[in-house]
């Protein structure tokens, strides 16, 4: 059975007494042991599908369309306490900044076991023979020693290295990891997302990873979905993505970032203009004031999913090389 699967998911914000939809009918899914990206520029909508998910959207706002499947649960539809119970148990979160998320006045130690004393009922003396088993997984010498420090006595690697182990603490079937990485340097941001994904491989655990560069995912996840605009519009295995993007958006922002499959001098074309503003009424593909492909029929319709050997695009003049209307002989 699949881990998790996001349906038709709709989320608003309330507004001037009515409401205002930032996540248009996202659907995505993930299996155990393997990753899903979710990529999309700044505002595309991925971080509220994820608090979704974890059942943390902030105050205004809300699910109002669709289900959240965790096995055959409904997470939409649960109660905030059993929401609660899953959360750090079944399901862990990773945000971007470790410094903000761990709490600079307990020690590591004291961070690792809580989860385990209240999630897991272990005794402290278990509890802490985890923790140390834990950093030592997640590539922390000397652990009795760090177990000791506090937050700001560890380099950022480390800190994020400490969030990882505390996603894993309670043995989660499910992590969704926002930006894991974004305060690192290039080279420890390889080797955190690496350690990240084999340990969720090896654990059997699902991991969504949100990220807004589609140049890191290649290495990371098996299948991607591209959102843009709080709409998903692309859905494939990396490796059919990175071959054929079919989503004039996903060819946009694949020649927009640097890639290792091509050669060093390949010139980087970002995407002209800006993403939507969820407050403006759109309609049509909401890509269409940026796409060098857009008819006056984008500008009217919404394009349906159209799947093609597992890659499903929602695009009326999707292909992976030509400019020509889909259906036209290429
Ligand atoms: N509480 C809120 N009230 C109003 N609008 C919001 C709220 N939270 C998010 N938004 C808007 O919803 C849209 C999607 O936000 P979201 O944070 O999911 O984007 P994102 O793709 O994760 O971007 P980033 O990579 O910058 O985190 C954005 O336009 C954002 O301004």
């Amino acid at each position: 059975m699949t881990l998790l699967r996001v349906e038709n998911l709709a989320i608003d914000v309330a507004r001037d007494g009515g409401s205002c939809r930032l996540v248009h009918d996202a659907h995505f899914s993930v299996d155990r042991g393997e990753t899903l990206a979710v990529v999309g520029e700044s505002g595309s909508g991925k971080s509220l599908t994820a608090l979704a998910v974890m059942g943390l959207l902030g105050e205004g706002l809300s699910v109002s369309g669709g289900r959240i499947l965790f096995g055959d649960e409904d997470l939409a539809q649960m109660s905030p306490q059993a929401r609660n119970d899953l959360r750090g148990s079944r399901i862990s979160m990773i945000f971007q900044e470790a410094m903000t998320s761990l709490n600079p006045v307990r020690s590591i130690e004291h961070q690792l076991i809580e989860g385990m004393r209240l999630k897991k009922r272990l005794s402290r003396r278990a509890a802490r023979a985890r923790a140390l088993e834990l950093l030592a997984e997640v590539g922390i010498s000397d652990p009795e020693r760090r177990l000791k420090q506090y937050p700001h006595q560890l380099s950022g690697g480390m800190r994020q290295r400490v969030m990882i182990a505390i996603a894993l603490a309670c043995d989660p079937e499910l992590i969704l990891a926002d930006e894991p990485t974004t305060a690192l340097d290039v080279t420890i941001q390889a080797q955190i997302l690496a350690l990240t994904s084999r340990l969720c491989r090896d654990h059997g655990v699902g991991l969504v990873l949100i990220t807004h560069n589609l140049g890191i995912v290649a290495r990371y996840a098996q299948k991607v979905a591209v959102m843009y605009g709080g709409r998903v519009v692309e859905r494939a295995s990396a490796r059919q993505l990175y071959r054929a993007p079919q989503h004039p958006y996903t060819q946009g922002l694949l020649a927009s970032v640097p890639r290792l499959d091509l050669p060093r001098d390949t010139p980087l074309r970002p995407i002209p203009g800006a993403p939507p503003d969820p407050t403006v009424r759109l309609g049509g593909c909401r890509f269409h004031p940026r796409c060098p492909r857009a008819s006056d029929l984008c500008a009217t319709e919404v394009p349906p999913f159209v799947t093609d050997g597992g890659h499903e695009v929602a695009c009326l003049h999707s292909g992976s090389q030509s400019s020509k209307p889909k259906g036209a002989a290429a």
